[in-house]
């Protein structure tokens, strides 16, 4: 179903609702809104960012304050409406910046956002003078009930229409890749930790213009707001709606809220329990919730990029690269993991158009190295070139402008979109339009089949069709053969050597098969103990004493 009917049904489902009912069956609806909005809220973070937060309540209450306090202490609504967003966006950001920026997933932020809640339930208790302590604050309620339930269906699907535009546009396209595949994402250009970041903050703020509207509906605000329980109930409500959906949010929130309020309290402990269980079932049984079942019969992958990710915007050239430089230079790499330094000033350079195979023993170090090359690692110290700009500092995305394409050990796909819409992914900030060859057209017209239906070796090559979409001019290769048959292998390492004469594109690879590098490479560098110990053609590097003796064990 299209977007803007789904969006249709569900403002004429909600502006319908209210009518034939009594005024405890309206409040209830109300309520539920509120609720649902806020799911809205979080679903920006954990649906659309994949950021899981167990602590959104602060944000949520944070609103709920704002309502109460201004009233309480006389203070204009509209100015502390503007003040409450804005004061969780100066939270949310540097919570999700500090959240993100060890590389661990989930566990800082989940933390980080459990922890400010619990300071913010316990300043609110705390700051009795202000806050009114465990008591709370009443709030004045704003009128007749259903005047002020369709105020909020204007505002719910003014915030879902803004959300659906945003989620369809380059930006939602960007957030798609980065939520669902970090490392291919960067890879693509995309600078992974400010959009998912953007996601987050926007997600805080609608949670707290959520948290204002329930304020004047509760007609009470006290401490729990920012309690843990609401915070685990608006993740189920939006586990049991659907993620990443336009009406999914809503579709938990409203009728569970509207269930619980009905029940009365006799029956409350059993709703909570059949609510746990379903939960449980949900997520074993359809982890996409309501809202997915329905798009689980349609044919397809899950999750689409959105249509504004074909419209391409180059990306601006590279600047500050120097004509005829080589394609990497390294100059004294230093790196160590505590007491084991790993390499020990390393030099190392790759001519433009040029094939080198990094060779070496197990655990010489050639994954650290192409890692620090990607930008993946930071080197302890050294020079790091790239076509002769200073790359040392450069973060992996912008290292992709600078020319760099990489594939991992691993193939490193969108397994959950389509082939086409890895390819379009890839396309989307590539500096030049590169035509792929016709035997990659399979790929580029595939709208259908998912990634992850992919055996191994066609998800490599899908991999290196996406690396290929991006223009680049320096590819890093980690073990490209590894985990393929020898038909597979073959076929792989004959359609680098091609890439190589088609494209002129330099190539860095760490290989292990000396079958492979014996094919593949121009030059071969040899690591040992840290440092290069040997640097020529193949011939010339397995005569050579040093490198029998250190990597072949022969004297
Ligand atoms: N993140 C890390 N933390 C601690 N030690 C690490 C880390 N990454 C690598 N190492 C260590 O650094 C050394 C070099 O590892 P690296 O994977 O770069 O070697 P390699 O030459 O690629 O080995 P292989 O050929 O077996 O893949 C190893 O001793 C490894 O245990």
């Amino acid at each position: 179903m299209r977007m803007t009917v789904r969006l249709g049904l569900l403002a004429a489902v909600l502006v319908a609702a209210p009518f034939g009912l009594g005024t405890f069956a309206v409040a209830t609806l109300t309520l539920g809104l509120c609720y649902g909005l806020f799911a809205y809220g979080l679903d920006l973070s954990w649906g659309r960012a994949g950021l899981l937060s167990v602590g959104h309540a602060a944000f949520f209450g944070l609103g709920a304050y704002a309502v109460a306090l201004s009233q309480a202490h006389d203070l204009t609504i509209a100015v502390l409406l503007v003040a409450a967003p804005a004061l969780s966006v100066a939270i949310a950001l540097p919570m999700v910046r500090i959240g993100l920026a060890s590389g661990i997933p989930d566990a800082p932020l989940i933390l980080l956002t459990i922890g400010v809640s619990l300071l913010l339930q316990h300043a609110a208790t705390s700051l009795t003078g202000l806050t009114g302590g465990t008591n709370g604050l009443s709030i004045r309620s704003p009128g007749v009930v259903t005047t002020y339930y369709l105020t909020l269906v204007v505002v719910a699907v003014v915030v879902a229409v803004t959300t659906v535009t945003v989620v369809r546009s380059r930006f939602g396209a960007r957030l798609t890749a980065a939520s669902r595949n970090p490392e291919r994402a960067a890879q693509t250009g995309i600078d992974g930790l400010h959009v998912r970041s953007t996601a987050f903050v926007v997600s805080a703020a609608v949670s707290t213009v959520a948290g204002a509207l329930y304020a004047l509906a509760a007609g009470l605000v006290s401490p729990q707001i920012f309690g843990l329980g609401l915070s685990t109930s608006v993740l189920v409500w939006l586990a049991l709606g659907g993620r990443g959906s336009t009406v999914g949010p809503f579709l938990g929130a409203v009728p569970v809220t509207v269930g619980e309020q009905m029940l009365g309290s006799t029956w409350q402990g059993w709703y909570v329990l059949g609510l746990a269980a379903l939960f449980v079932l949900v997520v074993q049984f359809a982890p996409t919730g309501l809202a997915g079942i329905a798009r689980h019969w349609t044919r397809g992958p899950a999750v689409r990029l959105p249509p504004a990710a074909s419209v391409r915007r180059p990306r601006k050239g590279s600047g500050g690269q120097a004509r005829g430089a080589a394609a990497l230079v390294l100059k004294g790499i230093h790196k160590s993991f505590g007491p084991v330094n790993v390499l020990r000033g390393v030099d190392l350079t790759v001519e433009d158009g040029r094939c080198v195979c990094l060779i070496g023993p197990n655990g010489a170090g050639k994954s650290t190295l192409l890692a620090i090359v990607a930008g993946q690692l930071a080197p302890d110290g050294g020079e790091v070139r790239i076509f002769g700009a200073a790359a040392s500092a450069v973060p992996i995305h912008d290292r992709v402008r600078l020319g760099v394409g990489r594939m991992f050990q691993i193939p490193s796909v969108l397994t959950d979109l389509s082939l086409a819409d890895n390819i379009r992914l890839a396309r989307m900030d590539a500096p030049e339009h590169v035509e792929l060859p016709a035997e990659y057209d399979d790929l580029v017209r595939d709208g259908t089949s998912e990634a992850r239906a992919l055996p191994l070796a066609d998800r490599r090559r899908l991999e290196l069709a996406m690396v290929l979409a991006g223009a680049p001019r320096l590819m890093l290769l980690d073990e490209p053969a590894a985990g393929l048959g020898p038909d597979d292998a073959r076929a792989l390492v004959r359609e680098l050597k091609e890439v190589s004469h088609r494209t002129g594109c330099a190539m860095l690879v760490v290989e292990h098969d000396m079958t492979i590098v014996r094919e593949l490479a121009d030059d071969v560098v040899v690591l040992h103990d840290g440092g290069v110990i040997a640097h020529g053609a193949m011939d010339e590097i397995t005569a050579d004493p040093a490198v029998r003796e250190a990597y072949l064990g022969v004297h």
